[in-house]
């Protein structure tokens, strides 16, 4: 990630001014009180009334609901209402601006619909207030309001070239020399977003390609942003989008652990926010079908009317008295509906709409042939499935051969006779019946793969993680030690691994009985993930031992780490039922040395410290270099 003075820029940059720049300023000064921001925000009644709105959100956990500004900001706290007072007036002043090729209103329609999934979900997983992930949802790809607005000629070439392969970050890149997901990282550094945010939002296109390690916290709010994302896609997609980006939406929540049902519930209560929000801010959000109605639609095609056997027939024939009187029969003699075109461009226009099942086409017409007709249907995506019969004269056995090949299904010969006309619209309505037997089959697999998909990420997820304690496993340790071990090597960043064992263990089994055991041990889990580093990745090695695995951190930081959590364990006052325990953990902990194989001799060489962090008397942290044991305190 770049700094923003690094960030090759023409002109002036998205920034925030008024009342939210004011409170920006005073946040920033250390005496700072509630009191001081409520007055500030109240010179502003739109910003109040929002700060309210957010403040009394159902993600607040249905407290008392709050009535003053004051109170609204101390229930969001300072670093929120500053976030949000932040984005509300980015919002207020880039409705519109500069750029041809940006549509400044659909921009703030997507980010409140991302800023709104990201506080859902992010508050669902844990990972963090949901009022922040809100403020920085809403502002995760501010990146491209800034190249709008410092380029607005250069990007809008950019957005408008409709003839580009390649991603937008890679044109961004080519042509303006930095790309929108830089840009959004540093705006949101220079507007003091801590980077425990900004680094997965910069993330959150790729996650994958993040490199954060799986299951850490910055990994899982990477994800989190690109779910929202593209749950915010999804919204502002054209309806023929709906069916595919609802089944990639049910395999990336299948990733973070929601099947269908849970989704569907999820979505359909985002919606109403978005437009409540959208009211709000002036931004505009529209009304969706339900996310199972979006996920059905790639399967939907008009149904048939009448009987099962009754087809959408676009008749296409310049010669109105032939087209009259075949298009009385196709509907009052064989009971189809008809829809009928003088020439080719109609009929092209018409099909957009009507869907028909099947084409029948005259073959010489002025302007659009039958045959140009054809090549245009079959060149879109919808018309390769239609059913298309030519119109022929008698004895036109070549031009047969060359309407087959521009790819008609059938052919009748003028005048059309009716019994041959029915007959040949029975082998089309069997076609039609084939194919839409087909549609379904194929959405039914969609379905089935998008639950496969979630059934395998939640056996992944129980095959790596504890049940007790709910942390990653042994298998999942020894997975993360197997790529950190050769990245640390590559990169020749340091690696250290904490080995974590509570003492006297047994003796709180034997004394209090195996359930208020487990209690302990699930309560010290918790608060060593809690207290651990957001990069570090602790883990149940076994019995009453965790493993830490501590990235790009040296020995002298790992044991700085190490004291802290033992510290830490060594406050806590387990409630267990009956009077709260006491419980303490002893620590080895060890970086790697040149000397080292591999992870095991790593992990080896930390159990030898924890032994003798034992053998000293337990609580305390012992480290272990180049075989020689010293211990804290
Ligand atoms: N309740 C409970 N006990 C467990 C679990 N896993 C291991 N234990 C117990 O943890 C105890 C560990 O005992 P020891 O290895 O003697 O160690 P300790 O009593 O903690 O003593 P030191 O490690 O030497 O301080 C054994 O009694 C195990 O049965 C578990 O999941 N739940």
């Amino acid at each position: 990630m770049k700094k923003l003075e690094q960030i090759p820029l023409d002109g002036d940059l998205p920034s925030p001014k008024g009342v939210a720049l004011a409170i920006l300023d005073l946040c920033r000064r250390e005496d700072a009180t509630f009191t001081d921001l409520a007055q500030l925000a109240q010179t502003d009644p739109a910003l109040a009334g929002r700060l309210l709105r957010q403040a009394n959100s159902a993600a607040m956990g249905g407290g008392r609901p709050v009535a003053s500004v004051l109170e609204a900001i101390r229930r969001l706290g300072l670093g929120t209402v500053r976030n949000l007072a932040l984005g509300f007036s980015l919002v207020d002043q880039h409705q519109n601006g500069p750029c041809q090729g940006f549509d400044y209103q659909s921009f703030w329609s997507h980010s409140l619909l991302m800023a709104i999934a990201v506080q859902q979900f992010g508050t669902t997983m844990n990972l963090g207030s949901g009022e922040e992930l809100f403020a920085c949802g809403l502002l995760a790809q501010v990146g491209r309001l800034g190249l709008a607005t410092v380029y607005p000629a250069a990007y809008g070439r950019l957005l408008q070239d409709t003839d580009a392969h390649s991603p937008l970050v890679e044109r961004e890149r080519e042509h303006l020399h930095t790309d929108h997901n830089e840009l959004t990282a540093a705006l949101l550094t220079a507007w003091g977003i801590p980077s425990a945010l900004v680094e997965p939002i910069y993330h959150h296109e790729a996650p994958e390609a993040s490199g954060f390690l799986a299951g850490s916290r910055p990994q899982q709010l990477a994800s989190v942003f690109h779910f929202a994302r593209c749950i915010a896609d999804l919204g502002l997609a054209p309806e023929s989008e709906y069916g595919n980006r609802s089944a990639a939406l049910l395999l990336l929540g299948g990733k973070l652990g929601l099947d269908a049902d849970a989704l569907d519930h999820a979505i359909n209560e985002l919606m109403p926010r978005w437009r409540e929000w959208g009211n709000l801010l002036k931004v505009p959000a529209a009304a969706l079908p339900t996310f199972a109605q979006m996920s059905a639609a790639d399967a939907r095609r008009p149904e048939l009317s009448g009987t099962p056997t009754a087809l959408r027939v676009l008749l296409v024939d310049d010669d109105a008295t032939s087209r009259c009187i075949v298009e009385s029969v196709l509907r009052d003699v064989l009971g189809h509906t008809v829809i009928s075109a003088g020439t080719g461009a109609e009929a092209l226009a018409v099909a957009v709409d009507a869907q028909p099942h099947i084409v029948i086409t005259d073959w010489m017409m002025p302007g659009m042939s039958g045959l140009e007709l054809t090549h245009a249907l079959r060149a879109t995506e919808w018309g390769q499935t239609m059913y298309l019969i030519m119109l022929t004269g008698l004895d036109a056995e070549d031009e047969i051969a060359e309407a087959f090949e521009a790819g008609v299904d059938d052919f009748l010969t003028k005048p059309v006779n009716v019994r041959t006309l029915r007959a040949r619209l029975r082998a089309a309505g069997h076609y039609v019946q084939l194919l839409e037997a087909w549609e379904r089959d194929r959405a039914q697999l969609k379905q089935f793969a998008a639950e496969l998909a979630i059934s395998n990420r939640r056996l992944e997820h129980t095959a790596m993680t504890d049940l007790l304690t709910g942390l990653p496993n042994r298998r999942a340790g020894t997975d993360a030690l197997a790529k950190a071990w050769p990245a640390a090597s590559r990169s020749q960043q340091p690696l250290s691994v904490l080995v974590l064992d509570i003492d006297y263990f047994k003796r709180i089994n034997d004394t209090h009985g195996h359930a208020v055991g487990d209690k302990v041990l699930v309560a010290v889990a918790q608060e060593l993930q809690r207290a651990a580093r957001k990069n570090d990745a602790v883990c149940r090695w076994g019995g009453e031992e965790f493993l830490m695995i501590c990235e790009n951190t040296d020995l002298k930081a790992a044991l700085l780490a190490a004291d802290r959590l033992r510290r830490t364990v060594e406050s806590m006052k387990i409630d267990a039922g009956g009077s709260p325990i006491r419980t303490s953990i002893s620590i080895g902990v060890a970086s790697r040395e040149a000397s080292m194989i591999d992870a095991d001799s790593l992990v080896n060489a930390a159990d030898r410290a924890l032994y003798r962090a034992k053998e000293s008397g337990r609580n305390r942290s012992c480290i272990i270099v180049q075989g020689q044991l010293r211990c804290l305190p």
